[in-house]
């Protein structure tokens, strides 16, 4: 397989990509097969996105290949802390993802493949895409027990999940993308996919956790750009092409109009924490103080990842209720995010009485309550 220049390639793709929607081409055997040079996931996500939003899938198909650094990738309707645990993917710096399709949250590395089948909506089959990686996977080990079941996963000697699906149907056009585990970090993702929350209500579409297994585990001599080179031959045989990969680069503003605007909207906060739909969270905590140990009970509804209602239930002994309410008051509205809860907990305290004692008690409360986002 050869793998074509990236810079002549973005040239090519330039021409290729950005025939206007509505162009229309005579043959079927224009459909690509494409590789993003970037790990970045908002940048592959946002490729999926200028594809379906550009280009005229009527008589050509295209699949793309890509792979991320370490990242959590969750569903259009899902959240994130019922999902994930936030925390230790900001200390070993995961990134955190929304894709625009449903679905549950899986983990991607560089040991993980995507790939994404764009067609029109009219020719979207999940089956069969999934059935042509089952094929390619067939034809690189004939020995490997890999079948698809009727959930969309692929599964590994009857048990183990190598593959996850989700969709996205536009109007006109459509995008089936799944993952392929090849050698991600086990202990990562399954570290990563716990949440520590208890208490959490919403309505928000759950993950099916799934036992997981590597294909290298299975065979190491197999290597990921072989899995690829298979992948992209049996597609070419398949849509009658030539079966080279063309290299794109996802920040290529000139071969890709628009791009860097779309991958910026991936990563705001808005979409990724804002998108998730309504929930609240009901929690006590312990807090020690001196010689005695206080039970605080909180309760929150968060909307469009902001509280919107807030009630910390503490004795009015322990501090007085105007100091209670106020941080209430400047918890309701703001982010629930930690960065943003020690932000205005820092500023709440400088204007704390200053009293030591009232002081700490009150500074313990908001380390509590950073500690709960
Ligand atoms: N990378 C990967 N591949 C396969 N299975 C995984 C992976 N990561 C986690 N999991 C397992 O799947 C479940 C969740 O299964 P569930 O069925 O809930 O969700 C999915 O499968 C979604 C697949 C989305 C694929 C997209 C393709 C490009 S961007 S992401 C999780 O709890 C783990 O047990």
């Amino acid at each position: 397989m050869v793998l074509q220049s990236s810079l002549k390639n973005c040239l090519q793709l330039s021409c290729i990509l950005r025939t206007p929607k509505a162009g229309f081409r005579s043959t079927t055997s224009g459909s690509l097969i494409i590789q993003s040079i970037s790990n970045d996931v908002y940048q592959n996500l946002a490729v999926e996105d200028w594809i379906h939003d550009h280009m005229n899938l009527e008589n050509r198909q295209v699949l793309f290949l890509w792979r991320n650094s370490p990242a959590v990738v969750i569903g259009r309707h899902q959240n994130p802390w019922q999902e994930c645990n936030l925390k230790l993917m900001r200390q070993k710096n995961i990134k955190l993802a929304r894709r625009r399709s449903g679905g549950g949250t899986v983990y991607h590395d560089l040991g993980n493949i995507n790939l994404t089948f764009f067609t029109t909506r009219k020719k979207y089959e999940r089956m069969e895409n999934l059935k042509l990686v089952v094929k390619a996977l067939k034809a690189l080990r004939p020995q490997l027990d890999v079948h698809v079941t009727d959930r969309y996963d692929i599964l590994l000697d009857r048990q183990y999940k190598i593959s996850g699906t989700a969709a996205k149907l536009g109007r006109t056009t459509a995008y089936h993308h799944c993952t392929l585990l090849c050698n991600a970090d086990k202990f990562v993702l399954s570290s990563v996919l716990k949440s520590p929350y208890k208490g959490l209500k919403s309505n928000a579409t759950p993950s099916v956790p799934a036992s997981v297994k590597n294909l290298f585990e299975e065979d190491p001599s197999l290597t990921w750009k072989m899995l690829l080179d298979a992948i992209a031959e049996e597609y070419a045989t398949q849509h009658q092409i030539d079966h080279h990969i063309t290299l794109i680069n996802p920040a290529d503003e000139t071969a890709l109009p628009g791009i860097n605007n779309k991958a910026k909207e991936l990563q705001s906060w808005e979409w990724v924490y804002g998108k998730t739909p309504k929930f609240s969270v009901s929690t006590c905590f312990n807090m020690v103080h001196k010689d005695s140990v206080l039970d605080v009970k909180v309760d929150m509804d968060v909307k469009h990842g902001r509280i919107e209602v807030c009630h910390i239930n503490l004795p009015e002994q322990w501090l007085p209720p105007a100091l209670c309410s106020e941080l209430v008051k400047s918890l309701t509205g703001s982010k629930f995010c930690p960065n943003e809860t020690t932000t205005l907990a820092t500023t709440l305290l400088r204007v704390c009485p200053q009293d030591d004692e009232l002081h700490s008690r009150w500074n313990l409360l908001c380390e509590n309550m950073v500690m709960l986002m």
